[in-house]
């Protein structure tokens, strides 16, 4: 047995990473992918809904954060992945309180105050606006993309989410998941509003390929839709998921949505070693 390398496990409102300090880079693409699917995987590997991996920047900001999906494929931001980023580059001294770094969809900023962490997510590329989904579901949807290129997002809004079985949800997310209105796939956030300001999200997301316990890109992306549709009581909406609650604040509507922060709790789990026994085939680059 040889210890690969040192990971930390977080999570931020129940969405759960391993966290690898890449600094040096010195796993390819291939390998990363390899690393992700296995450990991500509850049961035989550690468990996670995703890798994220702090790399060096390659521009003017702090660092750069990638996302490995469980299913070894990578997404372009994660919002509760970032908050988790943030408050492990803080503790580890490699951020300030207030830092900034590279997504593949944009820049983000975070800051870190205790367990809590609020990020300034990527604004809006695309916006559609309740879109039929197809004539068999009596149901819209509006996709929101944040960051360019963006996570996609649908948001359906769904009657009686919280009384629905989670087997009934995933079945129905699996299948508009890979709609064909979604091009390169979806994470489908179903959400109920509960009262003033305070909405029900439940999200299947894509790449882990289930329902997860929260999500943070898209949680925003439901109060921007509720927003634009006027459902919204003032710039802040409390989303409930099933790991706890979230705080999106969307800073400017007019002339067009941005400035839109997303704010929750972090958890440390567990540091220790990924041993090589554990990930299929690893190799370290070479030179
Ligand atoms: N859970 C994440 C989103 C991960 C995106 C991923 N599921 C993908 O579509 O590649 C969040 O908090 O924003």
């Amino acid at each position: 047995m040889k210890q690969l390398i040192p990971f930390t496990k977080m999570n931020g409102t129940g969405n759960d990473f391993i966290i690898l300090d890449h600094r040096d880079r010195r796993f390819e693409d291939r390998i990363l992918k390899k690393i992700a699917k296995s450990t991500c995987r509850r049961g035989l590997g550690l468990g996670a809904d995703g890798l994220l991996l702090l790399e060096p920047s390659r521009t003017e900001v702090d660092f750069t954060m990638r996302i490995f999906n469980a299913d070894g494929s990578e997404g372009e931001m994660c919002g509760n992945g970032a908050r988790c980023m943030a408050r492990y580059a803080y503790v580890k001294g490699i951020g300030k309180e207030h830092m900034i770094f590279d997504t593949l969809a944009g820049h983000v900023e975070a800051k870190v105050q205790g367990r809590e962490v609020s990020i300034k997510l990527n604004d809006p590329s695309v916006i559609e606006m309740k879109k039929n989904i197809d004539l068999e579901l009596p149901m819209v949807w509006t996709y929101i993309e944040l960051g360019n290129p963006g996570v996609p997002h649908a948001v359906v809004s769904f009657k009686g989410l919280q009384d629905t079985p989670l087997g009934e949800l995933q079945a129905l997310g699996r299948r508009l998941r890979y709609h064909e209105s979604f091009p390169k796939g979806a994470n489908i956030n179903f959400y109920e509003i509960f009262e003033d300001n305070s909405v029900l999200v439940r999200t299947y997301e894509r790449g882990v390929e289930d329902i997860t316990l929260a999500c943070g890109t898209g949680s925003a992306s439901v109060a921007i839709a509720l927003a634009l549709e006027g459902k919204m009581k003032g710039a802040s909406v409390q989303i409930l998921t099933m790991g706890g609650p979230l705080e999106i604040n969307i800073g400017q509507m007019v002339p067009k949505v941005q400035n839109i922060y997303l704010t929750g709790e972090t958890t440390f789990v567990a540091e220790g070693w990924i041993c090589d026994e554990a990930v299929e085939e690893f190799e370290e680059r070479r030179g």
